[in-house]
């Protein structure tokens, strides 16, 4: 790789990045102080716990399309073998979603960009996954606190989606090869930015954002046996293609 080739490539993944991103940073920053009222939060609190799994599931795979959008454009993601693509979005996807929904979290008074206003963890009470939805927040304070610029960001989520590591890949030799362009664009950017010391902080956030999801797949098996009917025939179809255990 010439270094021509790795800033091109840096280039066009922080373009896709953009492009894909459902709401820009400076977006977000404007709503930050857009809270929800007493009585908006109480009015999540009574919906009930297939409801507001229901809500959540139809939010959360707006966010997905973005990221299939995303994953589709970075450059050697689609010369990469069909299957091998659906593997990589079924176990990434929901990574790069929290990853970049973390970008929407207000550290000041802990709450998250949700259905247009700031929510904090009060208003998924009724999900009954109080845990899951911890974890979330703490990771969403804790990438915060790395202060990635977008740059940043775009490069951490394509590498969080192109894992040579993940399970039954067909060509795991091919995804290797972009993955290693990808990580190198992040390095060449670290060390641009003179920031080489977020790489192993990086690599233990990519850790956590996999038990986060490995806790969202658990949660969903848990819903989907309590409440069949709603996880079988009201979640969005991408939803299930995605996170259901076939
Ligand atoms: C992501 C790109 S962006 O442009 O930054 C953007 C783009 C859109 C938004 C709004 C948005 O969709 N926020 C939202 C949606 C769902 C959820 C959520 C709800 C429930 C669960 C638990 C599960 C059992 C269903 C999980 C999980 N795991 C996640 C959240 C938040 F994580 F906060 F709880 C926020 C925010 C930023």
């Amino acid at each position: 790789h010439s270094l021509r080739n790795i800033d091109e490539l840096c280039a066009s993944i922080v373009h896709c990045h953009r492009e894909t991103s459902q709401y820009r940073a400076e977006e977000l920053q404007a709503l930050k102080l857009k809270l929800f009222s007493r009585e908006e939060i109480q009015a999540y609190q009574s919906k009930s716990v297939d409801e507001m799994w229901q809500h959540c599931a139809v939010r959360l795979t707006d966010a997905v399309q973005y990221v299939v959008e995303f994953a589709k454009r970075i450059p050697g993601f689609r010369m990469l073998n069909q299957n091998d693509q659906i593997a990589l979005l079924k176990t990434g996807s929901m990574e790069v979603v929290l990853l970049r929904m973390s970008r929407s979290f207000n550290t000041e008074n802990s709450t998250v960009f949700f259905d247009g206003k700031f929510a904090g963890v009060e208003i998924f009470k009724s999900l009954a996954c109080g845990d899951l939805i911890m974890a979330v927040f703490d990771f969403a304070h804790d990438m915060c606190a790395l202060k990635l610029s977008e740059q940043q960001i775009a490069l951490f989520s394509a590498l969080v989606l192109i894992n040579a590591d993940r399970p039954c890949l067909e060509e795991r030799g091919k995804v290797q090869r972009v993955q290693r362009s990808v990580e190198l664009g992040l390095t060449h950017i670290l060390h641009r930015d003179h920031q080489e010391n977020l790489m192993p902080k990086l690599y233990q956030r990519m850790a956590v954002l996999r038990s986060l999801c490995r806790l969202h797949l658990e949660k969903l098996g848990w819903f989907s046996q309590r409440y069949p009917l709603t996880a079988h025939s009201l979640f969005p179809p991408l939803y299930k293609e995605l996170f259901a255990r076939l």
